[in-house]
């Protein structure tokens, strides 16, 4: 009945060895993004968004280790394919933009270049070509004078520009989805909406599916058709954007949007929730991780999760939702 969803990630952990202990950074994480549509993934920092992402993309810290899942793209599992299947289709099927585009774009070759290597690599555009398409490219994310741009340095450029160039390498091989991690973080706010703006004007025009990582749940509330929101490295919630403000089941989803009366503020000072995330490294984590700070914990809260899915559409993960 549903049709096919652009990403699905199912049954996600993630645990780090450190020196001090090992970090449950994720654990049995789901979800799934459908096709064209824009997901919000919001949460406390430490929540484990970046750690979702990384793991998606193949990337993860090599003291990460994934313990369980999948994540399943165009009918391959990413988690389970060799490195020459993750390399086929990371920049072509699914691209990244993270927070500080200057940090990931490389410093000592044209922005123009760096876009042009991508066609070539991604998006099997002749050589010849690529230089052309690749002013075209800049000129698609609204930067002037791309011509000229194109033959610029990183350093040259302000952050919204850097950012603007990352979207077009990012969208090259139109891949089919694209994860955004905190893409405007640093940006004035004015820049914000612009390059928000471009990533869904972007998404739409190529049939795109976004993950959008974020503090920020007014712009979460704005851009996004769902959200999913995590704490401790887990998914607590999973619902269509209206659906969550208007009727959030868990109470950590109620606090946080109680917490912010006009959705304005921003996850990353939540000074009015009580508690913090919990130690990852602790051995007697408890099974709900939001128990310790819960003001609806119950005795049972203590057994096993209920699963993930138990209402259609809205998924809460607690053993005393609100109604
Ligand atoms: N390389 C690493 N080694 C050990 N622990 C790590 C590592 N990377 C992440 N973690 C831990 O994993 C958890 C999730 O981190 P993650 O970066 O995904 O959070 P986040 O939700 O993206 O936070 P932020 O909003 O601050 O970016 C945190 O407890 C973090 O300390
Ligand atoms: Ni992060």
């Amino acid at each position: 009945m549903t049709a096919v969803p652009a990403l699905l990630v199912e049954d996600l952990s993630v645990a780090f060895r450190t020196r001090s202990g090992t970090v449950r950074a994720l654990e049995r994480v789901s979800f799934a993004v459908p096709k064209s549509e824009t997901l919000a993934i919001v949460g406390e920092s430490g929540s484990g968004k970046s750690v979702t992402a990384y793991a998606v993309m193949g990337i993860l810290d090599p003291a990460g280790q994934i313990t369980s899942g999948r994540a399943i793209l165009g009918g391959l599992d990413l988690l389970a394919a060799t490195a020459d299947q993750v390399a086929a289709v990371r920049g072509r099927e699914i691209a990244m933009i993270f927070q500080n585009p200057r940090t990931a774009l490389n410093p000592i070759r044209p922005v123009g270049r760096q876009i042009a290597d991508v066609l070539i690599r991604h998006a099997n555009v002749p050589r010849r070509e690529a230089p052309d398409r690749a002013v075209e490219l800049l000129r698609a994310v609204g930067i002037t004078d791309p011509g000229r741009r194109a033959k610029a340095y990183p350093f040259e450029m302000s952050g919204g520009m850097c950012q603007r160039v990352m979207i077009a390498i990012a969208l090259a091989a139109k891949p089919s989805v694209l994860i955004a991690d905190e893409p405007t973080t640093g940006l004035d706010v004015t820049t914000q909406a612009v390059i928000m703006d471009l990533i869904g004007d972007l998404a739409r025009d190529i049939g795109m599916a976004t993950i959008f990582i974020t503090h920020d749940l007014a712009l979460a509330a704005q851009r996004a058709d769902r959200i999913v929101v995590m704490h401790a490295g887990h998914v607590i919630e999973n619902a269509p954007t209206a659906e969550l403000f208007a009727r959030p089941r868990h109470p950590y989803t109620a606090e946080l949007i109680a917490a912010t009366p006009d959705a304005a503020a921003s996850l990353c000072d939540l000074a009015s929730i009580p508690g913090a995330l919990p130690d990852l490294r602790r051995l007697d984590l408890p099974t709900c991780r939001y128990a310790e700070r819960c003001p609806r914990r119950l005795a049972d809260c203590d057994e096993a999760l209920p699963p993930a899915l138990a209402i259609p559409e809205h998924v809460v993960a607690c053993r005393n939702p609100l109604s």
